[in-house]
């Protein structure tokens, strides 16, 4: 059985655990933390990052969020989560909300991290720098609900897309709850909303954790 390497609040691990589940791919769920000395991802990762998929062998790895979606994808064709293949434009679409959907929890985190440096080393240009990507990146998410043909973002069909912009949303929700993306977008809010009442979202609500070692 597969192990994937997670954290509570990780937006990354829980696009993996949702396409985990909506594909009923069985796995055991290893929940670290990967800015403390004890976490097993350099032995997997040589990026030290999670989410990490550890293999039935227990040793073979896939890593990269996205990358493990494309991965099983194209294991675990059946329960696709793209549009059919031969919708070329509508593939590659979903493809692109997930890269802005990468792309500002990526900002997301290098500005919590610039936040906990102390005062006189911490940089309020890097850290305006990494909102206002938050803040265009949520424009666009908030464009794409806005103009969303069916009731999914991609098609009528629940997919990719759905999964990157409810694990940007519920990261979002609790990492940075002042944030007023759910005022400003409201179509955005209420498709986060809906998908959050399907099972593979419920049973992965982001929480925060505790770090133990000194990161910045
Ligand atoms: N691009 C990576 C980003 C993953 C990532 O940044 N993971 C964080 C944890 S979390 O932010 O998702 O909670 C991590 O492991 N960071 C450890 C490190 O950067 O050393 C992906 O998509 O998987």
């Amino acid at each position: 059985m597969f192990t994937l390497i997670s954290a509570t609040p990780s937006p990354y691990a829980r696009k993996v655990r949702i396409a985990l589940a909506e594909k009923n791919i069985p796995f055991t769920l290893q929940t670290e933390v990967p800015w403390d000395s004890t976490t097993a991802t350099p032995a997997y990762n040589p990026l030290e990052k999670l989410p990490v998929l550890i293999l039935d062998d227990g040793k073979s790895a896939v890593y990269e969020s996205h990358y493990i979606l494309e991965w099983l994808e194209a294991k675990y064709p059946d329960t696709s989560l793209l549009p059919d293949t031969k919708d070329v434009d509508k593939r590659l679409f979903a493809r692109k909300i997930e890269v802005v959907c990468d792309g500002i929890c990526d900002a997301l985190v290098l500005a919590f991290f610039e936040k906990m440096r102390e005062e006189d080393r911490r940089s309020q240009p890097w850290i305006d720098r990494q909102m206002r990507k938050v803040d265009g990146g949520l424009k666009a998410l908030g464009q794409w609900a806005e103009n969303k043909e069916g009731e999914f973002l991609v098609g009528d069909k629940f997919g990719l897309a759905d999964i990157a912009v409810g694990s940007v949303c519920g990261y979002l929700a609790v990492r940075w709850p002042d944030n007023g993306w759910q005022d400003t977008y409201p179509a955005l809010k209420k498709h986060w909303q809906m998908l959050e009442e399907r099972p593979s979202f419920r049973d992965t609500k982001p929480s925060p954790q505790t770090m133990k070692d000194k990161v910045v």
